[in-house]
């Protein structure tokens, strides 16, 4: 079998509860991502996205497990992985050029100050800022400029893997559709792997290859891969229009509206937790399904079957 570019590893979360005992957040939760995929993880509040996401990037280390990326262990943050969070996290005191070239100019350290500029600018073009308006300090631009500019110093950086949490989340419908568009254009011409939160099930749907579902916690597991069987490019208009979208965002709002509580709260009595894939494809002939190999001592849950609607 060949190996994965990320593989999450039996990764097990504790924190104090406060009250002098303990909370699990997840246990053993294990899964993987190819490289160049685009993955959204959904969940409820709590269930532990953030601290997925912030052991993936390496800003925090987990009660036990492991994640390897490209057959390294993460252990500390890095250059190849690139973070996007909801507030942009801007340098205040930088112009919106200077935040872009700050980061390319660690990552090229023998790139002239002309091509630091040059590349900075063509990845701010790309989420659609040119122009006087990139000597400006972040403050004085829009929350969606805000949030095009720490798109761009992402991508601009060429990590291997982009990291994004809830990116959108503080914009307007009409904004947030734009730079999903944007994301999507710069992602398309990349071969990075992207591994995003969003509460956003149709976003999910219009960004994902694959949609990871977690359920509540504690004890929250990444229980179902959701593989988004509509062909690429897509488009916002357009995907409503095909087969297996309602199939899909049914079966998405079924798991999050009841299964996700359902199956909450079940320790993982030492197993490794990997979820079951899911395959809803409406326009194949007996719908075609396969569940992942299983690596041995994994319990893998049966794949399950689309219902015809
Ligand atoms: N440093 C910490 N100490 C104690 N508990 C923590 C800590 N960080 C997170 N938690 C708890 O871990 C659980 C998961 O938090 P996390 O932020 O990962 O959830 P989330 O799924 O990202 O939630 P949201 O969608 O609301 O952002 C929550 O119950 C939270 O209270």
């Amino acid at each position: 079998m060949s190996k994965s570019f990320l593989s999450i590893e039996n990764l097990t979360q504790r924190y104090p509860d406060g009250q002098g005992g303990e909370l699990t957040v997840f246990e053993n939760a294990s899964f993987t991502v190819e490289e160049g995929e685009f993955v959204c993880i959904l969940g409820h509040s709590g269930c532990g996205k953030s601290t997925i996401m912030n052991i993936l990037a390496g800003l925090a280390e987990p009660t036990s497990g492991a994640v390897i990326m490209d057959g390294q262990e993460v252990s500390g943050p890095s250059l190849d992985r690139g973070v996007v969070f909801q507030n942009y996290s801007l340098l205040p005191w930088l112009s919106t050029l200077a935040n872009v070239t700050f980061g390319v100019a660690a990552r090229h350290p023998k790139w002239s100050r002309a091509e630091v500029r040059e590349h900075s600018l063509k990845y701010l073009e790309m989420v659609g800022l040119k122009g006087d308006v990139v000597h400006r300090k972040p403050s004085q631009l829009s929350g969606g400029m805000r949030q095009r500019v720490s798109i761009a110093r992402a991508f601009a950086n060429h990590p291997k893997l982009l990291l994004l949490d809830e990116p959108f989340g503080a914009l307007d419908a009409l904004t947030r559709g734009t730079i999903q568009d944007e994301l999507l254009k710069i992602w398309r011409g990349s071969n990075q792997t992207v591994f995003m939160i969003t509460h956003d099930i149709d976003e999910a749907i219009l960004l994902a290859d694959r949609i990871l579902l977690m359920t509540n916690g504690p004890y929250a597991r990444v229980a179902e891969s959701v593989e988004i069987t509509i062909p690429r490019p897509r488009n916002r208009t357009a995907i409503v229009e095909h087969p297996n979208y309602y199939a899909i965002r049914n079966h998405l709002v079924q798991f999050l509206g009841i299964r996700s509580r359902e199956l909450a709260g079940q320790p993982a009595d030492g197993g490794m937790q990997r979820p079951a894939r899911v395959h809803i494809d409406l326009t194949a002939e007996g719908e075609a399904e396969e569940a992942e190999p299983e690596p041995s001592g994994a319990r893998t849950p049966p794949a399950l079957r689309a219902v015809n609607i």
